[in-house]
This record gives C-alpha cells, sequence and structure tokens, in this order.
C-alpha cells in the first residue's frame, strides 16, 4: 500500500485543503498522514506588506517535503512565489474552488444604493493585501483601509465584534470553511470590479521531481481546466516580476477556442484574449508593460 505523509500549516483553512486531498488520495487506497508543519507566515509580529511573495507561508512545508519528513505539500496555489525550488515540481492542481472576492459588511454599514460597492460613506475596512488595498481605494476614494491580520476565521471574529464595517475574503476560503456568517452581509465581487490574486481558489500539490511513484498517485487529482486559467494568471505575474511583491490581480476565465484573462496593475484593468495561457499571458503583459514602460520590481 501507498504511504503518503502531506505537510500542511495547521490553520483551518489549511487543514482542510489537505484534508480534503488526503481524502481523495485514500479513495485510492493510499494511506495518509498529515504532518502540520509551522511557517514564518503562523508566527504573528511581521507587518503583512513584507510577508507576501516570498514564500512565507510555502518554505517551511517545502524544506519539510525536500527533507524528506514528508512527501507532498498542500498550498494554497496564491501564496506560492513564483521562483521555483530546485527538487520540487508542481504535481497537481485539482479542480479550482470560486476564485472570486467577498465583501462581508456588517448591516450598520451596508447602503446598496451606494457606488460600485454596498457600503456607506467612509465605511472601515478591513484587509492586508496591497491589491486589495489599493483596488478598493481606487473604486471608492472615501472609504478607510485598516490592516486586518489572521486566519479566516479570525478574521470575519473581528468583523462581527464591530472592529471594521467591512472586510474582504477569498471566496474559496470562506466556502471550504463554511463559516458561520449569520448578521453579516455577504457579496460576491465581480473580477472585473476587484480582481483577484492569481491562482485565488486553486491548490499546489507539490512533491519532489524524483518520487515517480506519488507523482503518478497525483495524476487523477490534476484538471487540465484549473492548469489552463492558473498557468495564465501565474505567467503574467511570473513575466511581471518573479517573485518580488507585487500588487497584481488576474483572473483567467476558459472561453470558446481559448482563453481571457483580466488583470488589476498600477490602477489600471487590461483584458486580452487568446488561444493558449502563454499567449494570452504574454499579450497582457505587453499591454501593461506599454502602459506602464518601467515596470521593476519595488523592493519590499
Ligand atoms: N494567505 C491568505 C490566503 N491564502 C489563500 C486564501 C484563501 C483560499 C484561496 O484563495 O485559495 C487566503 C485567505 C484570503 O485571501 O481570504
Amino acid at each position: 500500500m501507498v504511504s503518503v505523509r502531506i505537510a500542511t500549516r495547521g490553520s483551518r483553512l489549511a487543514l482542510w485543503q489537505a484534508g480534503w486531498v488526503k481524502a481523495q488520495l485514500e479513495r485510492q487506497g493510499a494511506r495518509v498522514e498529515l504532518v502540520v508543519v509551522e511557517t514564518q507566515g503562523d508566527r504573528v509580529g511581521l507587518p503583512f506588506a513584507q510577508m507576501q511573495g516570498q514564500g512565507f507561508f510555502t518554505k517551511a512545508i517545502q524544506d519539510a517535503v525536500l527533507r524528506g519528513e514528508a512527501d507532498l505539500a498542500v498550498h494554497s496555489y496564491k501564496d506560492l512565489p513564483s521562483a521555483r525550488p530546485e527538487g520540487l515540481e508542481v504535481a497537481a492542481i485539482p479542480p479550482r474552488e470560486d476564485p472570486l472576492e467577498v465583501l462581508l459588511v456588517r448591516p450598520e454599514a451596508l447602503d446598496e444604493q451606494a457606488d460600485k460597492l454596498p457600503l456607506r460613506a467612509g465605511a472601515l475596512v478591513g484587509t492586508s493585501a496591497v491589491r486589495r488595498q489599493a483596488q478598493i481605494q481606487g473604486l471608492r476614494p472615501d472609504l478607510s483601509i485598516r490592516e486586518l491580520r489572521g486566519n479566516v476565521p479570525t478574521r470575519v471574529e473581528k468583523l462581527k465584534r464591530g472592529e471594521y464595517d467591512a472586510i474582504l475574503l477569498a471566496h474559496a476560503g470562506l466556502k471550504r470553511l463554511g463559516l458561520d456568517l449569520s448578521g453579516l452581509y455577504a457579496k460576491v465581487l465581480p473580477p472585473t470590479l476587484v480582481v483577484p490574486a492569481p491562482a485565488q481558489g486553486a491548490l499546489a500539490l507539490e512533491c519532489r521531481s524524483d518520487d515517480l511513484h506519488l507523482k503518478a498517485l497525483l495524476q487523477s487529482l490534476d484538471d487540465p481546466q484549473a492548469r489552463r486559467t492558473v498557468s495564465a494568471e501565474r505567467g503574467l505575474m511570473q513575466k511581471l516580476a518573479g517573485g518580488c511583491q507585487l500588487a497584481l490581480g488576474a483572473w483567467a476565465q476558459e472561453t470558446q477556442g481559448g482563453l481571457a484573462l483580466t488583470a488589476w496593475y498600477g490602477g489600471q484593468l487590461y483584458r486580452a484574449l487568446s488561444t493558449t495561457p502563454e499567449a494570452v499571458a504574454e499579450i497582457v503583459f505587453r499591454q501593461i508593460r506599454t502602459e506602464n514602460p518601467e515596470v521593476v520590481c519595488e523592493s519590499p
């Protein structure tokens, strides 16, 4: 019998995701065990702006697999930097959960007649992602934005306690955890209004490149459509700046005969259609570069 040790963070969302992969592999007759690994991102304290795009949630997990303490890493794909570590590969991308953003609002702050977002003027929005902050501020300059740290359940708790009027989260995490949202208003935001992070809602199943048995087992979990949309979004991210911290929104969609890629970068919205993930990423990259000829990596 094949035996697989899955390395995962200990957050509720990470455990749900690793548990889902465990169940899939067990259905194929594997014996699966979870190995919980603490990452740098799980230790509080660091300003969030310094924490993204450099593997704060993924490096320790990868190291556990590289050292042979586990066989398989299950990551939220959007947390994975584009720089690829030697000796590991993303062997499967399972079917993707909804990639869109959700705005959770306390009823006191709700205004469905308001412009673009259903929030009364001056409402206080919690989010730590630079991408989310900039897009929200661009849509509604009247809103106040404040840092919001913690795992998904903690963030929802802080909203319920009234520390914020509204918060932005990935729909995927909320759906997976099935959190109690009673008393809150939830609005899934159209992807052309707030463009999600590249690969949001997707998982990356990463193992050692030479682990041929596991790679073969993982093949049944790979979803070609998820792979295509994620490669378009991450392809653009890679072209823009490799591993550095990027305020980039990218959302790809399968269309008849190809892919549509919508991106948000530097306050602008971009969109293109093409036949392959590589081609559509290249077109949007060129659009961004001509709009913004000095696309460089800012030091974090
Ligand atoms: N580190 C944040 C993170 N990484 C993955 C998810 C949600 C699940 C996903 O996008 O796949 C979240 C929380 C959020 O953005 O609301």
